[in-house]
């Protein structure tokens, strides 16, 4: 359970298959798929896939989807949508997609049920179809705000115990889900791993979405020097939790590539590692922290 590195190795033979789709050899082209969530599990699949055909045919080599993309985000409905991993008609849907598409799928998050546990698992799946990384959200949503918004995912859910990666072709990516981003400790174990990028299938609300979202974006992305995407369903006012939307990719410098309105919509992003190792050599904050002085990062469940 805790081998989140070895399960996500992936043949080099693969990787020239993508390479050859992508018009950047030091990088690769994604997609930030913003997508409407109803109560239609069937439905929101089938949308899913749709706008995965259409990241391909835009020149995309990687497709992100939101948290909970296939179910209402509703602990109240957390197991009457649940379904296994990798055998539930959600992942059987992906498996597919990726390999009809010869791509890689973020598949944002869905409810996962193990061991009659609940969990809110994202799935990466290769252009083979092949599941090379699974992540249960390990920093369960629960917050009260008075007169803003109260949520408790531990009502329903079980947390994930370990850190995910996966490669693509030579870059490293790490994962988390939504509320884990606002621990810079996972992020700063992946960035001690080497991590490229950090994807985090994310739905933030309006309470902390205003203030909040972009600060942690920019900020991991800065203090990891690495890229940062971040899926979030469209925002629809009349639902029971409403997403912030705002999905976004910024690079290492912090700076935000392109972000998405509130609605129903795509970011197409070319990503540039090169843009990466500028910043680490010009501020090399990897080789200047203070060890001798502090240590803070120590992970106890090898990944
Ligand atoms: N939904 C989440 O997991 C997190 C969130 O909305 C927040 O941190 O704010």
């Amino acid at each position: 359970m805790l081998g989140g590195i070895k399960l996500l190795q992936q043949s080099t033979a693969i990787f020239n298959k993508v390479r050859m789709a992508s018009s950047n050899s030091c990088g690769f082209k994604a997609a930030v798929l913003q997508l409407t969530v109803s109560g239609d599990k069937s439905a929101n699949v089938a949308n899913a896939l749709k706008r995965i055909q259409l990241a391909k045919q835009n020149g995309c080599t990687l497709a992100i989807l939101p948290e909970c993309f296939n179910a209402p985000y509703n602990t109240a409905l957390f197991r009457q949508y649940s379904e296994v991993i990798p055998g539930g008609e959600t992942c059987k849907a992906l498996s597919q997609a990726a390999k009809s598409n010869q791509m890689y799928i973020v598949g944002g998050s869905i409810p996962e049920i193990c061991d009659d546990n609940v969990y809110n698992t994202c799935t990466v799946w290769d252009p083979n179809g092949n599941l090379i990384a699974k992540h249960r959200k390990m920093h369960l949503f629960d917050i009260n705000i008075p007169g803003g918004i109260c949520f408790k995912e531990s009502d329903a859910l079980s947390p994930g115990n370990s850190l995910n990666t996966f490669k693509l072709g030579k870059f490293k990516i790490g994962l988390g889900i939504c509320y884990d981003i606002r621990f810079s400790e996972m992020a700063a174990l992946y960035r001690k791993e080497g991590c490229d990028m950090l994807i985090y299938p994310s739905a933030f609300n309006m309470t902390t979405g205003p203030l909040h979202w972009s600060l942690l974006i920019r900020a991991r992305a800065v203090d990891c020097q690495a890229f940062v995407a971040v899926a979030s369903p469209a925002r629809i006012t009349n639902s029971n939790y409403v997403a912030w939307g705002h999905s976004m990719i910024v690079d290492p410098w912090g700076k935000i590539l392109d972000e998405a309105t509130e609605k129903d919509m795509d970011l197409y992003i070319d990503l540039d590692f090169n843009a990466r190792e500028n910043m680490r050599q010009q501020i090399p904050t990897e080789n200047q922290r203070r060890t001798d002085v502090y240590d803070t990062i120590n992970v106890k469940n090898k990944f």
